[in-house]
């Protein structure tokens, strides 16, 4: 990130660049700092334009969340420096006509990083800056507290893409909104507006914008600074335990299954179409 946009950044926050280091410098589609007087990390996504969650940035937000539990850190912030989008979601470059074994193989690696997130044992805050389509909405169900920029969108379109959820994304949608309101919204490929997700409980707050966004991760983080971490985190465990138990009992056949819907000529029709609308939809 440029030297302007963390003076943005921080200086907004009166949190000075001497108060942070940076974590890992040689990281392509992620910044990742930790402000050294509270242990707060700030994972920020930067890979041009929307934050696709691409093999690479899926494998280093996975490799920096291992990197993060062997720190201690005392609490992540998971969010973009772009304004308009916090993450667009998987690849779908990657489903569209595939080779078996690669798709199963980006699926593999997107479900561990889920498992990792959602199991992590420090707290998580999404500062979902703008739209969260998708892999975008998972990643922020796989926090603890998400706060999202007003006027953008949520939700997981795969009804209206012809594909069937795998369990986990169901079961995470269910513990986060309730299974009644995510049976609908997840039969119907629903996107919610941030006014309907905080009412349905997708979101906990709306922001005004991504400084207002990280300040209010901030002060949800701030609230555990007196709770002692292995309690916290046990707890976390106990309570987060029966979706990952689900994974890995029935994630590598839950993938087979998957991969098997993905590759139908019927499927890939619609994929097609949903990539050819995208590329060609009025942009606002
Ligand atoms: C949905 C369920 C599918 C499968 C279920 C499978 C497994 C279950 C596991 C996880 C569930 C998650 C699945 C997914 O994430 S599938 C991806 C779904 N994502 C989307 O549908 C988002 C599509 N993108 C958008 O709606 C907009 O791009 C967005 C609102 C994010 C930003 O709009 P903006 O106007 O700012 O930018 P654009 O001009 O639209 O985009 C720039 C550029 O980037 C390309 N793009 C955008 N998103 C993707 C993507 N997800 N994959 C590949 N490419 C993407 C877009 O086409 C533009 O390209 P270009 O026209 O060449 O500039």
């Amino acid at each position: 990130m440029s030297t302007y946009k963390y003076a943005t950044l921080f200086l907004a926050r009166n949190i000075s660049v001497n108060q942070t280091r940076t974590f890992f410098s040689n990281l392509k589609c992620l910044d990742v700092t930790i402000n050294r007087e509270n242990g707060v990390a700030y994972v920020l996504m930067k890979h041009p334009p929307v934050n696709t969650l691409n093999m690479q940035l899926i494998s280093e937000l996975s490799l920096t969340l291992s990197n993060l539990e062997k720190s201690k850190c005392q609490g992540m912030i998971l969010s973009s420096i772009f304004d308009k989008v916090f993450c667009s979601g998987l690849d779908l470059n990657e489903l569209l006509k595939p080779k078996p074994e690669r798709v199963k193989g980006y699926f593999s690696t997107f479900q561990e990083l889920v498992i990792q997130l959602y199991g992590s044992s420090f707290p998580t805050v999404a500062a979902m800056t703008g739209h969260s389509p998708a892999g975008g909405c998972v990643l922020g169900m796989c926090c603890e507290y998400r706060v999202m920029k007003k006027n953008s969108q949520i939700g997981i379109p795969g009804s209206r893409m012809g594909i069937a959820l795998p369990r986990y994304i169901v079961n995470l949608m269910s513990s986060t909104i309730g299974l009644r309101n995510a049976e609908l919204m997840l039969t119907k490929g629903k996107i919610l507006n941030t006014d309907e997700a905080l009412k349905v409980g997708l979101i906990d707050e709306i922001a005004n914008d991504r400084t207002d966004a990280i300040r209010k991760a901030e002060d949800f983080l701030k609230e555990y600074e007196m709770i002692a971490p292995l309690a916290r985190g046990i707890t976390k465990r106990i309570i987060r335990r029966s979706i990952i138990e689900d994974v890995k009992m029935n994630g590598a056949a839950d993938l087979e299954n998957f991969v098997s819907v993905i590759m139908l000529p019927e499927v890939q029709e619609k994929l097609d179409m949903y990539m050819y609308n995208l590329k060609n939809r009025k942009r606002d």
